[in-house]
């Protein structure tokens, strides 16, 4: 028996850089995290650790900086360049990967202190003053194996809430079973969800946020009878929508939201008080796939928390 080297990369990770652009007064910021990871001849640092090979994570984190002083633009393209720079420089690196989640600002709204909600201007906000928007993340992995390069994006914490349009019924009962079936409740989630680019050649921004919107007007839109039924449609309509895709993954916590019993103070509950339950919760995930879609390749081999 002879034991040998598997599977390796490593690189640098979560290397965190913001970047303002600032050719005009009103700056624009992009404020994302990129991990960095080398694959390639690399059997003789593990096996004698001689290093001739192992372009060091710390250079891949100052290449990761330098290329930030060019811009950054959209995060598949920024990971597009590293790619292409450390398996074009280095004949032994043959492949990699490079991971980048974008956290969102927003711009601060001038003039909005006293002035009432619904008589906001909106979109006028100051040129370099910004407020962190939410928790969700746009992401990306890009992975470069020889030729073949695979762009898998996403996004992730994107939080939505129905509070009607939502039923859960219809489901078997046995001894176990204690949940009472509903017509009305309240559909709640935080939306994990990465699909396969089927090009390196695309207005990626532009692509992402149409992606992100049909997400959104098809959560709202469906009338749901399960969290999984609104899934599907929300991947089927990504897809009829955009040929670049391949497939999509979601992965969709239920958050329950449930009815508080008020009848111990004598009054009643209309579906206007919730409790909201942290854990455990349901956790719905599948992927919703064109019949056709080429072959995807070890595009999802490093992406966890999808099926
Ligand atoms: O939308 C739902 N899907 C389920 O599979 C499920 N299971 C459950 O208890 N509640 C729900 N809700």
């Amino acid at each position: 028996m002879t034991i040998v080297l598997g599977a390796n990369q490593y690189g640098k990770a979560e290397c965190r850089l913001v970047r303002i652009d600032r050719e005009t007064p009103r700056h624009r910021i992009t404020d994302v995290s990129v991990t960095s990871q080398l694959r390639g001849d690399l059997d003789a640092v593990h096996i004698e650790g001689d290093n001739a090979h192992v372009v060091a994570t710390d250079t891949q984190k100052n290449t990761v900086y330098a290329f930030a002083r060019d811009g950054i633009g959209a995060i598949e393209n920024f990971a597009l360049r590293l790619g292409a720079h450390f398996t074009g420089d280095f004949d032994w690196i043959t492949g990699g990967r490079w991971e980048i989640e974008q956290y969102q600002w927003s711009r601060i709204a001038k003039g909005e202190a006293g002035v009432e909600p619904a008589e906001r201007p909106g979109s006028n906000g100051y040129d370099h003053s910004f407020v962190k928007a939410s928790d969700e993340k746009r992401n990306t992995i890009v992975t470069v194996d020889g030729e073949n390069i695979s762009i898998v994006s996403g996004v992730s914490d994107l939080v939505v809430l129905n509070s009607t349009a939502s039923e859960f019924w219809g489901y078997p009962k046995d001894r176990y079973t204690t949940l009472k079936e509903t017509t009305d409740r309240i559909l709640a989630t935080s939306v994990s969800a990465r699909w396969r680019y089927l090009t390196t050649e695309l207005d990626f921004d532009k692509t992402f946020d149409d992606v992100r919107s049909i997400m959104l007007d098809a959560f709202a839109s469906t009338h749901s009878l399960a969290l999984q039924q609104s899934l599907f449609q929300m991947g089927k309509q990504v897809l009829e929508a955009h040929p670049e895709i391949g497939e999509i993954k979601f992965s969709m916590p239920n958050i329950h939201h449930f009815l508080v019993d008020l009848e111990p103070f004598g009054l009643d509950n209309p579906g206007e008080v919730f409790y909201v339950a942290d854990r455990p919760y349901g956790l719905i995930e599948a992927t919703v796939q064109r019949d056709d879609a080429p072959d995807a390749g070890r595009a999802w081999d490093t992406v966890p928390g999808f099926c």
